[in-house]
């Protein structure tokens, strides 16, 4: 065992010049005798020596100094001289430092430390170790460290050395940091993808009161999809204890839900919300649900709307469809001279949500209990908008006369008996997506609250190094890839509609011009009944076109990303993505829109050669369960093509007048 180690600091030396020149050459010489001694004994180290005085200097020489260093100590192990070739060694290289003397310097390398590094810094700290502790402090550095300990071992041959650097100068390679994610992302509660086989009766979901169970049951719902089975209960449960505590007298954990696209997430948020509120008293805005389009808000304010029919509790759309005044007066009234709140539940877009926050005097959220983001991941990435700051701020403002009320409200912070008294009215947040980002960093942007996790995707804490979010698809999801040429496009989305009937197909396209240009040559083709869908058309076009779509009206949907999200359209058999999507979010929402509520759905992407490759890496990286290749016949076309090259020359015309139009 080394019981001491001395690290000598030979910078400063306080003897003379010229008696430390001496005392060095004395010893050096000694040293040289050794090492004369050793070389007449050791043929191969003799070899050693002589390759040392051939070609570079300091490059070779460093090659061999380890194995004389080795060869040093194996002989002189047990015998006194082994402490005086390590004085020897630090006093050399001390002279050296201070003088550079050239011959010194060369004589004394090649019997110095075997390391790689320049002598003149390893001389001042190489340590002195006692006989007997020189094994023991090998192997307690090789336990320690042993990448330093075995490299000696690979250069050389051998492990046997009495010399350790300190400071750990040799390149370390430098293993990547794999990501790992925390607990309540890496274990949440397990949903089941497959709806089918997982229905549950909705008597076995606990809390549910008679009223909204009636209700659901004239909605046609017989059972619960997983999601609901799963979240339902958790809401309720948050407010087991009124609106004002959470479980416990604690603040509720906040929720968040990944499921696949169609799964039902919006009645999971809706029905526990309904029933919570349904006990209130006064009228408050207390369930804000804040969702990215107009369209989106409107489709999850009709749920609303349909399940407190017959309840007092009001729902108001905020989102711009309306005129602001016209939004204001359906949210508060002045009664004596006091704003009351005309809305329980508001739904809103982020833009008009934060224009009412601070333009309306009378909107109040300082009673809000749910705090609803539907799409979330979308919702994170527009937080540049900071609404989300805005609403907290509303939530937590305090005018002069509600500061003294009982049920005053201060931004959480700490739990101590102190800001549980009095009780305070906890804010909930409840994430929904069906492509909710892992990446903790994103979601610290949200502020969440002892978060819960519902997934039906899950990774183990310690994660592979794939930077790439995996994601659920729909179980009754076909998904397919046709590889085409740019100019053959058009041609296979008429074969698909009028030769193999896939319709009704919604059809994504990547710009309102590529969306545009298509429709008009189907149209002017013929034989399809065919509509475009962008954010072109008003807010009541899109409605009416969505409905006629709906209803059957409608074959072939040409859209841009404007209807990818979200929007839940009855009964589209195939999505059809003409323009391959750019990101993998935008394609699981695209091929989303078909195989919704447990039903079967195709998806088709057309790639060009040089997208294949990295379309099918991105979605195989994704989760996809996986993607077939569609491959559609030049004969299959060709009885189209006269036909398809008369439309294009009509499809110029129609674009030049057009364009011609905008110009006046
Ligand atoms: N329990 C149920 N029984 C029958 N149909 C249901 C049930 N729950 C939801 N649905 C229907 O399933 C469809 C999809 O539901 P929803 O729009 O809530 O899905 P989602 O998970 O929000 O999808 P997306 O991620 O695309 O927004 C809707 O038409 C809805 O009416």
């Amino acid at each position: 065992m080394a019981l001491f180690t001395i690290n000598r600091y030979l910078g400063e030396e306080e003897d003379s010049e010229s008696s430390r020149e001496s005392r060095s050459r004395a010893l050096l010489a000694k040293l040289q005798e050794q090492v004369k001694a050793r070389e007449q004994q050791s043929v191969s180290n003799r070899a050693d020596a002589d390759e040392d005085h051939q070609g570079d200097k300091e490059q070779k020489k460093r090659k061999c100094e380890e194995p004389e260093m080795e060869g040093v100590q194996r002989k002189t192990k047990k015998s006194e001289n082994e402490r005086k070739t390590d004085l020897t060694d630090e006093v050399a290289s001390s002279a050296k430092k201070k003088k550079k003397q050239k011959t010194l310097s060369t004589e004394k390398e090649s019997v110095n430390t075997g390391d790689k590094e320049t002598d003149n810094e390893k001389s001042v700290e190489i340590t002195e170790t006692s006989e007997s502790g020189l094994e023991e402090s090998k192997k307690t550095e090789e336990s320690v460290d042993p990448q330093i300990s075995q490299e000696p071992k690979a250069e050389n041959g051998s492990s046997q050395t009495s010399f350790h650097i300190l400071g750990g100068f040799q390149e370390k390679t430098v293993q990547k940091v794999k990501r790992v994610l925390p607990q309540w992302l890496a274990q949440p509660d397990v949903i089941q993808r497959d709806i089918k086989n997982n229905l549950i009766p909705m008597s076995e979901v606990p809390g549910i009161c008679p009223t909204l169970l009636k209700k659901l049951e004239t909605n046609g719902i017989q059972n619960f999809f997983p999601v609901q089975a799963e979240v339902i209960p958790a809401i309720l449960e948050s407010v087991s204890s009124g609106l004002l505590l959470g479980p416990g007298g604690y603040r509720p954990r906040d929720i968040c839900v990944s499921a696949p696209t169609g799964s039902g997430k919006t009645l999971a948020f809706v029905i526990p919300v309904v029933q919570a509120l349904s006990k209130r008293v006064v009228r408050e805005v207390r369930a804000l649900a804040v969702l990215p389009t107009k369209e989106l808000a409107q489709q999850v304010s009709k749920v609303f709307s349909t399940y407190t029919e017959g309840t007092s509790l009001k729902v108001v759309m905020i989102t711009g469809q309306k005129s602001f005044d016209a939004e204001q007066t359906a949210l508060s009234e002045i009664r004596g001279g006091v704003s009351h709140s005309l809305a329980d539940i508001v739904v809103a877009t982020p833009g008009r949500l934060v224009d009412h926050i601070n333009k309306n005097s009378n909107f109040s959220l300082q009673h809000l209990r749910f705090l609803i983001i539907d799409e979330a991941d979308r919702m994170i990435d527009g937080m540049h908008q900071s609404w989300l700051t805005q609403v907290t701020k509303a939530v937590y403002r305090s005018p002069g006369d509600t500061q003294t009320s009982v049920f005053r409200r201060v931004l959480p912070g700490p739990i101590t008996v102190a800001s549980l008294s009095p009780p305070q009215i906890p804010l909930q947040k409840l994430l929904f997506s069906a492509t909710l980002t892992q990446n903790p960093e994103k979601l610290q942007l949200l502020d969440l609250h002892q978060p819960r996790l519902f997934s039906s995707t899950h990774r183990s804490t310690e994660t592979s190094t794939q930077s790439q979010d995996t994601f659920n698809f729909p179980q009754g999801l076909a998904e397919y890839y046709v590889p085409c040429t740019l100019s053959k496009k058009p041609l296979i989305i008429l074969h698909f509609l009028l030769r193999l009937k896939f319709s009704p197909a919604l059809c994504f396209t990547n710009s309102r011009e590529a969306a545009h240009r298509l429709y008009l040559l189907v149209k002017l083709f013929g034989g399809v009944e065919v509509a475009e869908f962008s954010s072109k058309l008003s807010p009541s076009e899109r409605q009416k076109t969505l409905k006629d779509f709906e209803q059957g009206k409608i074959q072939l949907l040409i859209s841009t990303d404007a209807a990818a999200r979200g929007i839940d359209i009855n009964g589209v058999k195939c999505v059809i993505n003409y323009d391959a999507p750019q990101y993998i979010r935008a394609y699981i929402h695209r091929v989303g829109r078909t195989a919704r509520a447990g039903k079967a759905g195709s998806a088709f992407t057309f790639l060009l050669e040089v997208q294949e490759k990295s379309f099918l890496q991105m979605v195989r990286d994704s989760g996809s369960p996986g993607i077939q290749r569609h491959f559609v016949k030049p004969e299959a076309l060709r009885s189209m093509e006269t036909r398809y090259e008369q439309t294009l020359a009509e499809l110029s015309k129609v674009v030049k007048e057009e364009n011609a139009r905008k110009r006046f």
